[in-house]
Formats: structure tokens, sequence, C-alpha cells
């Protein structure tokens, strides 16, 4: 199979503080604008690209080879615009790469990688020294950027101002820019459900849908917009809250929902976005990080049991608090539960009597590694009744 036509012309990244990287063009020639991150994860390049969490940030990632496996059918953690698991949009806003495959090489794959960010449309730039670019990020943290090739090329001047006129992250309300609209259903494997979960998308991953399937449970997956009569209206066991794009200082809509929710005392877990929700809901606050923790193996303690948890991340805000620190909340006490290895940085809440939970990480893991599955066996377990 051909990895496609690239590295022809000339494209350039644009940083915000004036830093400019020249490459050369890979995926769709043109212009995109976004927020620069980096991702350290050495495999799951299509779960990255297709990850609704990434809306309007420009990807870099730090593995130099890239489109190894091409593009497949069963890697999307986005659902197509008809609610087609296989037909997937990619929702970074652009790629940055140091060396693209020249050869897909895997039995699933049904194209190339180059070939697919071109069909969607997607910008990107290869022959970067992601190391350098990296570890400008890291010192002077994410800021906006800018990809250009082809007729989008100019001077830099002009490049630069491009790059400073667009938004930024922090203050971005985007959950309703990639939410379904009209939500669906994902049935339980396996014939009867046992339990129905209202799962609200503010960027839901398709694995998390399927993890809860797995077990039994009928997910009515619910836009954005959702209201509490909708989730009392389907009798659900629980409700979920999804990872997504943007500030979750912004998501008043959701912190509303989600404090009606733990008033009724309907059992809740959230993940990512959905963990800073609970936060925000419980009356913690968030914050801009400097860079963010992206990446497959990234450590967290669960202080109740001192357990580390290697698992997948995504995330660029962080709700503020202290690891193992107690507080009250008008739904009873909570407790930081889980802190990140690397930097202290806040990974997990929950009420102490076991009715609401949420991780700042990805237990779905898609991609990254297992070993945070059993909060989902956790759910469960809530949802059966057990609060421990
Ligand atoms: N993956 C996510 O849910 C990300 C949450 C939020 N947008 C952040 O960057 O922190």
């Amino acid at each position: 199979m051909s990895g496609g036509n690239f590295g022809g012309g000339t494209a350039l990244l644009v940083l915000e503080d004036g830093r400019i990287f020249r490459g050369t063009t890979f995926g769709a020639v043109g212009q995109t604008l976004g927020e620069a991150v980096f991702s350290t994860g050495m495999t799951g390049y299509q779960e990255t690209l297709t990850d609704p969490s990434y809306h309007r940030q420009i990807v870099v990632s730090t593995a130099p080879q890239i489109g190894n496996t091409g593009w497949n059918q069963e890697d999307n953690e986005s659902v197509g615009p008809t609610g087609d698991f296989t037909e997937a949009k990619i929702w970074v806003a652009g790629y940055v790469v140091r060396d693209p495959s020249r050869r897909t090489s895997s039995w699933r794959a049904t194209g190339s990688l180059q070939d697919e960010l071109v069909r969607q449309g997607v910008v990107g730039i290869a022959g970067i020294d992601t190391r350098a670019l990296v570890r400008h990020l890291r010192t002077r943290g994410s800021m906006r950027a800018g990809v250009f090739s082809g007729d989008a090329l100019a001077p830099d001047a002009e490049l630069l101002a491009r790059v400073k006129d667009q938004p930024s992250m922090l203050g971005a309300d985007l959950a309703g820019e990639v939410s379904t609209t009209s939500g669906y259903v994902v049935e339980p494997v396996g014939g009867e459900a046992r339990f129905t979960v209202a799962a609200i998308d503010l960027g839901i991953k398709t694995n998390t849908p399927r993890m809860f399937a797995e077990r039994g449970m009928r997910v009515h997956v619910l836009p954005s917009t959702a209201t509490l009569h909708d989730i009392l209206d389907l009798e659900a066991d629980g409700v979920f809250l999804s990872n997504g794009p943007g500030d979750p200082a912004t998501a008043d809509g959701a912190v509303h929902l989600t404090k009606e929710v733990l008033g009724q005392g309907l059992p809740l877990f959230g993940i990512c976005f959905g963990n800073q929700i609970l936060g925000r809901a419980l009356g913690l606050n968030t914050y801009k990080m400097k860079f963010g923790h992206r990446g497959i193996n990234i450590p967290v303690v669960e202080h109740d049991t001192g357990r580390i948890a290697i698992t997948a991340q995504n995330h660029g805000f962080a709700l503020e608090g202290e690891a193992g620190q107690e507080f009250a909340t008008p739904f009873g006490r909570a407790v930081i539960s889980h802190t990140c290895a690397n930097d202290g940085a806040v990974e997990g809440v929950r009420l102490l009597d076991g009715s609401a939970f949420s991780v700042q990480y990805h237990p779905e893991a898609a991609a990254g590694p297992h070993d945070a599955a059993y909060l989902f066996d956790r759910f469960t377990s809530l949802l059966e009744g057990d609060k421990n």
C-alpha cells in the first residue's frame, strides 16, 4: 500500500511567541490555527487524531515515526456525523511530526494516514525537529500556533499576525461544537440491559460507551445540552460525564446539571472534562496548566490504597487541590482521591459516601494501558448498590 505523496512543498509552523519551525507539507496543504500541544504516546495516533478533546489543538507527536500502521476502521474515537462509528472525524486542528512513514504496514489498514489527512482536509507538517519544539513548549508552555503551506504561505510577520488573531484556549467553550446533537444509544453486549446509563456527550470517545456496554449497560449518549428531565425520563440508573475539549471554567451548563444530578442522589462517574465538571460542582476551581499531560504512560497515585496506575491522559486544565485533601460540599464531604506522581496535579475526586467519583485520566484506554479499567467495574458496583 502506498504511503501517499508528501514531503514536496515547504510548510511553516509559527508559534505565537514568534518562533518559526520550517518543515515540509504533510496531509492537506493550506492553513490551520490552534493551540500547539505535545503528546508523548508512542502508539495510538489514530485514537489521538480522532479524540474530540483535541478540537482546536495542533498536536505535536514526540514519537519520531508516525503513520506506520496507516488508517483503519476500528480505532476511531469519534463518531461520524451520522452516528456511524466507522466514519469518524479527525478532530485535531493540525498534526506535527518528525518522520511520516512512507509505507503503510498493518493487516487492519484500509488506507494511509497521509491520504486520510488529505481526505479530511487536515493540515500537517513533517520534517520538524520535534525534540527542539517540545523542549520549547515545555519551557514556554502550550501556546497558539499555525501551520501554513501552499497558497497560505506569506511573510513571517503576516503569519504571526494570523496566529495571534485566533482566540486562546483559556476561556474557550467548545463542548457544544463536538457533542452529538441528536443523541444515540449503545446497546449492552450480550443482550439484556442490567442498567441504563445517561452519558452526557461533551466530546465523548467511542471506547467509553463500549466499556459500559461490556458490563451489561445500555448507554443513552445525550447532547451536551441535556437536562435533568431528559435523564429522569430515561429512568437512568446512573449518569456519566464525558471527556471533551475547551476550558472547563466555561462549562456552566454541565456544572449546573451535575449539581442537579448530585441533588437527586443518582450515581455519577466522570472522565477528564467530566472530572473537572464534577470538581467544579463540588466547589473546586480549575486552572490552565503550563503544558498539560498528554500521553499514555502517566503515573497516578490513588490515595486510599497507595496504588499507582499508569494512565492515558490528555488534559491542559486541572482542578485545584492537594493530595488526599477532604472538603465539605452541599452533597456531603468529598476528597481529592488521585494525584499525578510526576507533578502532583489533581487526577481524581469523589464524594466520601462513594456515590459520585471521577478521574482526570482515561480508564477507557484508547489508546493506552488498561491499569485503570477497574473504575468501570467500580461504577458497575455502584449501580448494583455497593458504594465502596
Ligand atoms: N480530554 C479531556 O477531557 C480534556 C479536558 C479539558 N479540555 C482539558 O484540556 O483539560
